[in-house]
């Protein structure tokens, strides 16, 4: 795959930390500057979730002989569904110039870092796992059993989330529009300057 147009940007984090919630308010304020790699999944959509939108929902088969083929970048099996993220997810965006925003787990950061798409690695970092759990239960998406893998998951990634080298950076997001804040500023320093290098001469934190 030759490297196009900007890094793509990766979030990761434990389930709850806040991805989505940080996500969304970026491509608000920046709707022309960022498009939202689109993953595919195996789970059932939540109340309100669209195909095609959220996630391209799909079955185990489908999904199995896809990843078969090599038609992902990177996929990981959570709570007992299966996630990843198409090559043509991540070109799609790239093709309207905007820069791709992947939103993956802990194995899918290890895989994606293989591979030639040299992204900035964000990891967004719960204040601690009582707070995970207070806004896991408040969300009210989960039934018990997955928020009890969720969290067992969490401590794990967070482990791996502060292993030096494994991001780019860390961003506690104990206050939201602080750790937004955060965000936005490491996005405008590390990849605007570099808009449409092909080379990555100028990039930094390689790896
Ligand atoms: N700084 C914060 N303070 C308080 N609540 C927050 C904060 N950030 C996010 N939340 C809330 O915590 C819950 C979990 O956030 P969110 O759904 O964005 O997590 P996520 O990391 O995307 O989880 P998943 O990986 O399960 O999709 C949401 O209800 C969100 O509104």
């Amino acid at each position: 795959m030759v490297q196009k147009g900007p890094r793509p940007l990766v979030l990761c984090g434990p389930s709850g930390s806040g991805k989505s919630t940080l996500l969304k308010r970026l491509l608000k304020e920046f709707p022309d500057k960022f498009g939202f790699s689109v993953s595919h999944t195996t789970r059932a959509p939540r109340a309100g979730e669209k195909n095609g939108v959220h996630y391209h929902f799909t079955n185990l088969n489908d999904m199995s002989t896809a990843i078969e083929k090599g038609e992902f970048i990177e996929t990981a099996i959570f709570s007992g569904n299966i996630y990843g993220t198409s090559k043509k997810a991540v070109d799609d965006v790239r093709r309207t110039g905007k820069i791709c925003v992947l939103d993956i787990e802990m194995e899918g950061v290890k895989q994606i870092k293989r591979t030639d798409l040299d992204p900035l690695l964000v990891f967004v970092m719960p204040p601690s796992i009582d707070e995970l759990e207070r806004r896991l239960r408040a969300r009210n998406t989960e039934q018990e059993d997955s928020l009890k893998k969720r969290l067992e998951t969490a401590r794990r990634e967070i482990k791996f989330g502060q292993e030096p080298g494994n991001f780019n950076i860390i961003i506690l997001n104990d206050n939201l529009d602080k750790a937004y804040n955060e965000l936005r500023d490491f996005i405008t320093q590390n990849i605007e300057d570099n808009d449409q290098d092909d080379t990555n001469e100028k990039t930094t934190d390689k790896k």
